[in-house]
């Protein structure tokens, strides 16, 4: 299986910062990829075609969206729709991730509606669920992963290929705070995730791609990766800088 590496820019970097930071992660990686590695930047909507200008035609270097509403077009001031991204050349979307369900609101209908709609539209996505600090003290961490998992995942195509879905558990309380789940506590998520994707999508869950997120780190990312169940990782404050992400991509 490719170990995705996924970098999520955030509200972070102008145009010409996010076209350096792609030009320097091409220059260190390409030479040095190996097979089995896929580098994914979502960076903000303003810098993708600066993204896709860095990493077009080159192999194993991906670029998508965080962010879009699930409508084909129509009178949604401010939203960006699954057609906008494609012709950037996107082919990944982001969905689910902890700052929209926490900052902005979202709920497991509107994550639904998203995966939904940018799987049937054609782009790989990634669905992000995670408990909070709260719910893991209450022992509901797999009542909360099954939740939004059912949820999210209600409407999509049980014969959908599976490199075009993949999970990223993402523990609410290690995002951000350099707090990272302990080796056990990712094994037992990634294992449960394993097990619930088993029962939505029979084999092919077996090779849809799980990754970790959550204060991934070059001192830590070798370790993470080498954990039964983890194919990639979902990095944020340790991707911004070219050099740092690409000492995780290679660890
Ligand atoms: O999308 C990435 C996650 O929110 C992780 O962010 P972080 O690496 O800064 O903890």
């Amino acid at each position: 299986m490719i170990k995705l590496m996924a970098a999520n820019w955030k509200m972070y970097k102008t145009r010409p910062e996010a076209s350096d930071t792609a030009r320097d992660l091409v220059k260190s990686l390409e030479a040095m990829l190996p097979d089995d590695r896929e580098v994914l930047v979502f960076p903000p909507f303003t810098a993708l075609y600066a993204v896709g200008e860095a990493f077009k035609g080159r192999k194993n270097f991906s670029w998508g969206a965080q962010n879009f509403y699930p409508k084909e077009e129509g009178a949604y001031t401010g939203e960006i729709s699954p057609r906008m991204l494609a012709e950037l050349g996107c082919t990944y979307l982001l969905t689910g991730h902890s700052e929209r369900r926490h900052v902005f609101g979202e709920g497991d209908g509107l994550v639904a509606d998203k995966t939904t709609l940018g799987l049937a539209q054609g782009f790989r996505v990634v669905m992000c669920i995670g408990e909070t600090i709260e719910e893991r003290r209450g022992g509901k961490v797999e009542e909360i992963l099954k939740n939004q998992l059912d949820k999210g995942l209600s409407g999509v195509d049980k014969s959908l290929s599976p490199e075009r879905l993949s999970i990223a558990y993402e523990p609410v309380w290690a995002i951000g705070t350099g707090e990272v789940a302990s080796l056990d506590d990712i094994v037992q998520a990634h294992s449960f995730i394993r097990q619930q994707l088993g029962k939505a999508f029979g084999e092919r869950g077996q090779e849809m791609r799980i990754l970790y997120g959550g204060s991934v780190k070059p001192d830590n990312a070798s370790e993470i990766l080498g954990l039964d169940n983890v194919d990639g990782v979902l990095v944020g404050g340790a991707s911004l800088k070219a050099d740092s992400f690409s000492r995780i991509v290679l660890a």
